[in-house]
């Protein structure tokens, strides 16, 4: 290898899902460069170099085992994938955690908010169609991630899927059968790549100013979300509500709107709020933002329930599990839960 100061090293976490990769298929030529000589006790793979990309990506694949599908995991999975960051953050530049695209929202959003003053690119990413199959999705995916975490300088939790690069924490899986499974309805990409890579610059979060990379050690699981429709039982209202729940995403519609007509509701959500539950409203429509324009909506402000703005519930849940499980005053959380944190959510003053 000529130049060293050219070498990017990637680690790759990969938890499971439809991906399927075998070792095997590292052999393949379009995912190793076997003329790269690299020192073997590395075990680093080496991407093949792509025309307009300067930097040699080295790669090594860390395999969980079990290997799970992603309905399977949860915060305990998000722990040990962070924590597994954090151990490697000085020995690679860049990570790409390959998961299943079920829950891939939650935990790209989970990550987001638990890794403090990330200054290297994560990229989650998945596939639709296993990578033995001939027309897998799953190749090309790796590939542009392995781009992503070794060439460019993005400090954040992203999603690359069927082209796309997505911030992670405002990402919804809008498709469970196309490869383009994911979109950010309420957020531009963060950048495209199709023959040549664009990145959109001007929407990259800056790096932290401090270094030193922290990870969240507890999260908070009593958690509900909460999805308001026509006829709503009012038990289904009171055991989302009720102990040991800590904290919910109320899904509500429209502009943030519950039926106002039903006091009982009301008089639920204003118990729980004074028992010290947080509870976020998020608009159960794709796009568009939560705001108390109308008197259901402002109904819900009333009793004390948080607008989550145009925050998605993947990322409203999974902020709540991290705000929730900080050791902080109650005050502290009901502001951490306002404030965008992580780029989750539009704030207006
Ligand atoms: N495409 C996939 O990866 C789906 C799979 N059930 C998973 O989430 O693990």
């Amino acid at each position: 290898m000529s130049d060293f100061s050219k070498v990017k090293r990637v680690l790759v976490i990969y938890t499971g899902g439809t991906f399927g990769m075998v070792l095997n298929d590292v052999g393949d030529d379009s995912l190793h460069d076997p003329n790269l000589r690299v020192p073997e006790e590395h075990h680093l793979l080496a991407l093949p170099l792509v025309k307009g990309e300067s930097n040699r990506v080295l790669y090594k694949i860390k395999e969980y085992d079990p290997l799970l599908d992603s309905s399977n995991m949860a915060g305990n999975d998000w722990m040990r994938i962070a924590k597994d960051i954090s151990l490697m953050y000085e020995l690679f530049d860049g990570f790409v955690v390959i998961h299943g695209t079920d829950t891939l929202a939650y935990t790209a959003s989970a990550l987001s908010f638990m890794l403090h003053n990330l200054a290297k690119p994560v990229v989650v990413t998945g596939s639709q169609i296993p990578i033995y199959k001939t027309c897998t999705d799953a190749k090309n995916n790796l590939v542009s991630s392995l781009l992503i975490a070794g060439c460019y300088e993005i400090p954040e939790v992203c999603v690359v899927f069927a082209n796309k690069l997505l911030r992670g924490n405002r990402t919804v899986k809008v498709n469970c059968n196309a490869m383009e499974a994911f979109d950010s309805p309420n957020a531009p990409l963060l950048g495209t790549l199709n023959s040549v890579i664009n990145i959109n610059r001007s929407q990259i979060r800056p790096a932290p100013r401090d270094k030193l990379l922290a990870v969240t050690g507890v999260l908070e699981k009593n958690l509900a979300i909460l999805k308001i429709t026509p006829d709503i039982s009012i038990n289904v209202i009171r055991s989302a509500l009720e102990e040991p729940i800590m904290g919910v995403v109320l899904e509500s519609y429209g502009s943030g709107n519950i039926p106002s007509n039903r006091t009982e509701i009301i008089e639920l959500l204003r118990q729980a709020v004074d028992r010290g539950v947080i509870i976020v409203n998020c608009t159960q429509c794709l796009s568009g933002s939560v705001a108390a324009i109308y008197d259901a909506g402002a109904v819900v402000e009333g009793v004390g329930v948080l607008s989550g703005s145009d925050i998605t519930s993947e990322a409203a849940y999974t902020k709540l599990a991290y705000v929730l499980g900080s050791n902080v005053p109650q005050n502290r959380k009901i502001e951490l839960m306002k404030y965008n944190l992580r780029g989750e959510m539009t704030v207006t003053a």
